[in-house]
């Protein structure tokens, strides 16, 4: 038997029309960061004495949110998050906001194997094209299988939304049960705090293993930033970009020229990227950019497609790391701070990748409210979440130098992360490790 979808009649709504079809109880889906509705998040809000138990599912959202906000006590708006932002932090760590986790690049698959059809899924989009689309911007990710989930599919366009080519990167109108006319507010932006000294000095380190015609994937955060940073001067050439976030760093080696995709396999040519986040100048570069494509992220993410592209070299921050490995890059004890994101399918997909590599990096230090601590540790913080396990890491960096772990005893994986801690940790660290027999009594290891 074969099965007709119908197409739907898309209806102009204003967003108090459209804020007025919730009802207690149900699951709502918001777009994927710059994807967020504004006029309809703000219409909700105003309900808020009428409704209890409203669930809204989203990531990295990139400012205040009038649910989030108007809801200080709970019971009207729980908001689930798959990745924190800085907002998202703030609101878990006032009790407001529940982590789901994921590898990013599962998450369409999630949708559409295990989650419960969504009741309203509401997505700010591009006004629609000559093509009947509406295009997600620099949002792809999971949205088209939420599209398909949704019981009912509601945008809201907005002029300032970036165009991004790219397969299945919007909802065709057929799909769409009520427009929402946006007030074309300006895409929210995110900043790049100036590299910092420690931040070169890792970066300079990454950078000296990138060759001509590698293939880049920038993960979030400040040392991945200063990577591009320092190889914008360091004479590579023919760098390719396969990855999950576009970052401004990008932007800065593609305008300087260093970007042309000349020895990818997968995309040749072609910048590839599911979520953009960054600044006005990189909302303009991928705007209607045939270089830059934005897929869906069960492309972009699956180890499998990233290993294709020869020469893979995956750049992810991480907060702490024990002597085996174990890498814990999304949370400080219970305190969650981001997620694992696509850390985990990046240093599997390099890994892959003839010729490829992954640098996990971090600072040797951290102070916390004044009291400096090794990030190299005997133990992760009881209550930490390990990102990637020891089995997967490769190059581990800090400002002390560059150890790789693939084929290394634990012995030799304490010793090598022991040489680039803080020297004012070393001492300890060892002793550690021998008392608890990680470094077996008797073994010298140069
Ligand atoms: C898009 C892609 O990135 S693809 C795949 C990459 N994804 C990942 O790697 C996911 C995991 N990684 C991450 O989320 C980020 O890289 C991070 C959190 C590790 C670092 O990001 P940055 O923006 O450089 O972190 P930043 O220094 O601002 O720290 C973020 C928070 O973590 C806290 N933090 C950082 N390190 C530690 C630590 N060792 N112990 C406790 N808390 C810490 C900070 O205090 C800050 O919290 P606050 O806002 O309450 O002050
Ligand atoms: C939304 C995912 C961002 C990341 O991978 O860190």
């Amino acid at each position: 038997m074969t099965t007709t979808v119908l197409a739907k009649q898309a209806t102009r709504i204003s967003a108090a029309e459209a804020a007025a079809l919730v009802r207690s109880g149900m699951w709502l889906d918001y777009g994927f960061g710059m994807g967020q509705p504004d006029m309809f998040d703000r219409a909700l809000a105003e309900r808020r004495d009428e409704l209890s138990d409203v669930k809204i599912r989203s990531s990295l959202t990139m400012k205040p949110r009038p649910t989030h906000d108007c809801d200080p006590d709970g019971g009207h708006f729980h908001w689930f998050s798959w990745h924190f932002s800085a907002y998202d932090r703030r609101r878990h760590d006032a009790g407001r906001c529940n982590y789901i986790p994921m590898n990013f690049g599962e998450a369409p698959d999630y949708y559409r194997r295990f989650i419960d059809p969504v009741d309203i899924v509401v997505l700010k989009t591009c006004p629609m094209d000559a093509d009947g689309m509406f295009n997600f911007g620099g949002a792809a990710t999971y949205q088209r299988a939420v599209v398909e989930r949704a019981k009912r599919v509601i945008v809201e366009v907005c002029e300032a939304m970036p165009y991004c080519f790219g397969p299945d990167n919007g909802v065709h109108v057929s799909e769409v049960d009520h427009i929402i006319d946006g007030d074309g507010e300006a895409i929210p932006e995110i900043g790049n705090p100036a590299p910092t000294e420690v931040d070169r000095m890792v970066a300079a380190r990454i950078v000296a293993e990138i060759a001509d015609g590698s293939c880049l994937q920038i993960g979030i955060g400040g040392m991945p930033n200063a990577v591009c940073t320092t190889l914008k001067d360091s004479g590579v050439r023919d760098l390719g970009i396969h990855t999950e976030m576009m970052t401004d760093g990008i932007i800065e080696l593609y305008d300087a020229g260093l970007v042309t995709g000349a020895h990818k396999s997968l995309d040749r040519g072609r910048m590839v990227f599911t979520f953009a986040a960054g600044s006005r100048r990189q909302y303009e570069a991928i705007n209607r950019n045939p270089d830059a494509l934005c897929y869906p992220v069960d492309y972009t993410n699956l180890p499998h497609n990233i290993m294709q592209n020869e020469r893979t070299v995956s750049i992810n921050n991480t907060t702490q790391i024990d002597l085996q490995g174990q890498a814990a890059s999304e949370s400080d004890g219970h305190r969650h701070l981001s997620g694992t994101g696509g850390q985990l399918q990046f240093v599997r997909g390099a890994y892959a990748s003839h010729g490829g590599k992954s640098f996990l990096c971090l600072s040797s230090t951290y102070d916390k409210r004044g009291d400096r601590r090794s990030r190299i540790v005997l133990n992760l913080t009881s209550g930490n979440v390990v990102t990637t396990p020891r089995t997967d890491t490769m190059y581990v960096v800090t400002e002390y130098g560059m150890v790789n772990l693939k084929g290394k005893s634990v012995a030799e994986r304490a010793k090598a992360l022991i040489s680039i801690a803080h020297p004012d940790f070393r001492e300890g660290l060892e002793r550690q490790a021998r008392d608890h027999g990680l470094i077996p009594k008797g073994l010298s290891l140069a």
